[in-house]
């Protein structure tokens, strides 16, 4: 490696290193090290704590025509945790191998990102380039554990209107093939609590109307149409993001013993957790109908609650997603960055899982997720993150590409999708 990219990598290195994980993440020292790098880019900087111990971090590159709207750069500082032992490197050492990858936690999801962003820029103001519109590069707290400290507090703030923001740029995936993956919209999390109740009885005895029983035909019926939509992404008809997932994330019944549970007694009470995640287009209401018929019928003694359920629609009634045809300037302008630093673009799709774009979609603004990762595993959450080096470094390039044609795109751009509406 040359001599500026293995400075590049140990900076990378650096930030991985920085313990950010949930549920108590170091933001100040992540704080520290981005206010840093900041200063030796020579961009301006501020914190604003919408929420104590949890800052925002806001950097900016001034534009020379700084009535234009903005271009803001997005990233989330927090990861999720990591079961260290049963990593092959320890997730915060960002141990680099010798094929090039680095093993961290975050270094998917996504540090990676946030470091590009600056890496970007730093190079472009070394070369003397000019942005016409300013810059904005945000570092946000709290994503993994749904934003409202963060982003949404973020997004709704005077501070955010101020900065007059024109599209943003928020994390992707890992792609497997050589096409990056890119976002203009995501499933949004209902996460569904089903409890079942019944008469108690002896372990021996069979009858109808257990809370076992009551759960299990439930849990059967939520099998059944799990199934019918992961045979639509298995048979290629559907996209992962196009349809509903529904996956069983905890399972609680049975009466407690001192060595375990009371083996001869069926109990009166039994629950169930899934998290359920929903296209922007899939219908609302027929899924509600379901829940009620089939999944939860009081009829079946059986009850159920939502600990958190995002619409699919915004104040308008309408999809939150970004349009991807020629109503949107930023779609065709990311296509010709990426192609010109001889990247490729996947089809346009729905984010399987939720992340901070919501909130500046919500605001009406055009955002698009995308983290340039090509030819490499999904290995967000997952033991053993990691991204190759070369891969980081042609991300880099990537953003260069992206950021020189955003600031330098002159064309009037509206900032408020909405404005039809309202
Ligand atoms: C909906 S709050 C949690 C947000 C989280 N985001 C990334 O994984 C997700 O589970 O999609
Ligand atoms: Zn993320
Ligand atoms: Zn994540």
């Amino acid at each position: 490696l040359p001599e500026d990219s293995s400075a590049i990598i140990s900076r990378f290195q650096q930030y991985l290193q920085i313990n950010t994980a949930q549920p108590s993440p170091d933001y100040s020292g992540a704080a520290d090290f981005i206010f840093s790098q900041a200063k030796t880019i020579g961009l301006e900087s501020q914190s604003i704590e919408f929420v104590k111990g949890k800052p925002v971090l806001l950097l900016k590159w001034p534009g020379t025509n700084p009535d234009l709207p903005s271009i803001l750069l997005n990233s989330h500082t927090d990861v999720v945790a990591a079961e260290y032992h049963k990593w092959t490197h320890p997730p915060f050492d960002a141990h680099l191998d010798k094929t090039g990858d680095i093993y961290a936690r975050g270094s998917q999801d996504m540090k990676c990102v946030g470091m590009q962003y600056l890496e970007a820029i730093r190079r472009l103001k070394n070369s003397g380039f000019q942005p016409v519109r300013t810059l904005y590069v945000s570092f946000v707290p709290d994503e993994e554990i749904g934003g409202h400290d963060g982003a949404e507090k973020f997004a709704q703030s005077e501070e955010f209107e101020k900065m007059n923001v024109g599209i943003v740029l928020d994390e992707g995936l890992a792609s497997t093939n050589e096409n990056y993956r890119v976002f203009f919209g995501e499933r949004c999390p209902w996460w569904l609590v089903i409890k079942a109740t019944g008469s108690p009885g002896h372990g021996s005895k069979l009858y109808d109307n257990s809370a076992m029983e009551n759960l299990l035909k439930s849990i059967e019926s939520i099998r059944r149409f799990r199934a019918s939509q992961f045979d639509l992404v298995k048979a290629g008809l559907r996209a992962e993001g196009e349809v509903i997932s529904v996956n069983m994330v905890f399972l609680k019944a049975g009466t407690p013993s001192p060595t375990g549970f009371v083996m001869n007694l069926q109990p009166s009470e039994a629950e169930a957790g899934f998290d359920i995640r929903v296209p922007p287009t899939a219908d609302e209401k027929m899924l509600e109908k379901r829940l009620e018929e089939e999944w939860a019928p009081s009829s079946r003694s059986m009850t159920f609650e939502f600990k958190q359920r995002v619409s699919t629609l915004n104040e308008f009634g309408k999809p939150v997603v970004t349009a991807t045809d020629d109503s949107n300037p930023w779609w065709s302008l990311l296509e010709g960055a990426v192609k010109k630093a001889n990247g490729k673009l996947g089809k346009p799709e729905v984010f399987p899982a939720s992340t901070d774009a919501r909130y500046f979609r919500l605001r009406g603004l055009p955002a698009i997720g995308f983290s340039p990762m090509a030819n490499t595993p999904i290995l967000l959450h997952d033991h053993n993150e990691f991204l190759n080096q070369a891969e980081y470094l042609k991300g880099i390039e990537i953003y260069e590409s992206i950021i020189k044609a955003y600031t330098s795109y002159t064309e009037h751009t509206r900032n408020d999708a909405y404005r039809d509406e309202l």
